[in-house]
């Protein structure tokens, strides 16, 4: 399948999921947040993060006051939940490459939540794609180059988009700007879920 557009090397699959699939995601998703409940992470400094987060897979992210890691452990102790299978077709499909993601991020953005612009950095291989599905509320994702202070441009990501950073653009800064609050019809409460998938060790 060839993407609806490319910005800076970023692969953008517009729509890629229907309202049907998007739905369907959603209940895997509640699934995942029953076994891992939502949190909000905080940084090294102290300072909560405004998207509260949870993961499935071998590893999940977490962030605390000694810093951001993958860890086999949901912060409550308990293992993480599987990758519903659902999430691991769209990698399948899009990712082309032979591993498994070994994470999936899920972020949960209420109203008022952004991400700093970053770079997805704490894996051990960058030659295996960021894979990331957004859902719900349209967020302004903000992209620039693999330096810190480089140009950036933005554009809004709807649900049922999928974002493939690999290859040249795998190591991009990127972020989210802010989300349009009530946008979707998706989530009754509204928000923005997004899921990042990727391959960890
Ligand atoms: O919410 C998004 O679209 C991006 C999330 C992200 O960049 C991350 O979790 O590393
Ligand atoms: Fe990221």
């Amino acid at each position: 399948m060839e993407p609806s557009l490319t910005l800076r090397g970023i692969d953008v699959y517009r729509s890629y999921l229907d309202r049907p699939e998007q739905a369907a995601l959603v209940d895997d998703i509640r699934g995942i947040v029953t076994a891992a409940p939502l949190f909000s992470p905080e940084t090294r400094w102290g300072k909560k993060m405004s998207v509260r987060m949870t993961s499935a897979g071998r590893f999940g992210w977490i962030s605390d006051r000694s810093g951001y890691r993958y860890a086999a452990k949901h912060p409550n102790g308990e293992a993480w939940p599987p990758i519903p299978e659902r999430v691991l077709d769209i990698w399948q499909a899009l990712a082309n490459n032979h591993r498994l993601p070994e994470c999936c991020l899920v972020n949960w953005y209420g109203e008022g939540a952004r991400m700093g612009l970053h770079q997805d950095r704490d894996e051990a291989d960058f030659s295996f794609p960021v894979l990331s599905v957004s859902l719900g509320d349209e967020g302004l994702f903000r992209v620039g180059t693999d330096a810190r202070k480089g140009p950036t441009e933005s554009f809004w990501l709807r649900s049922g988009d999928v974002v493939v950073m690999g290859g040249a653009a795998r190591l991009t800064y990127h972020g989210v700007d802010r989300i349009r609050f009530g946008s979707s019809t998706l989530l009754p409460q509204g928000g923005r879920i997004n899921l990042t998938l990727r391959v960890v060790t």
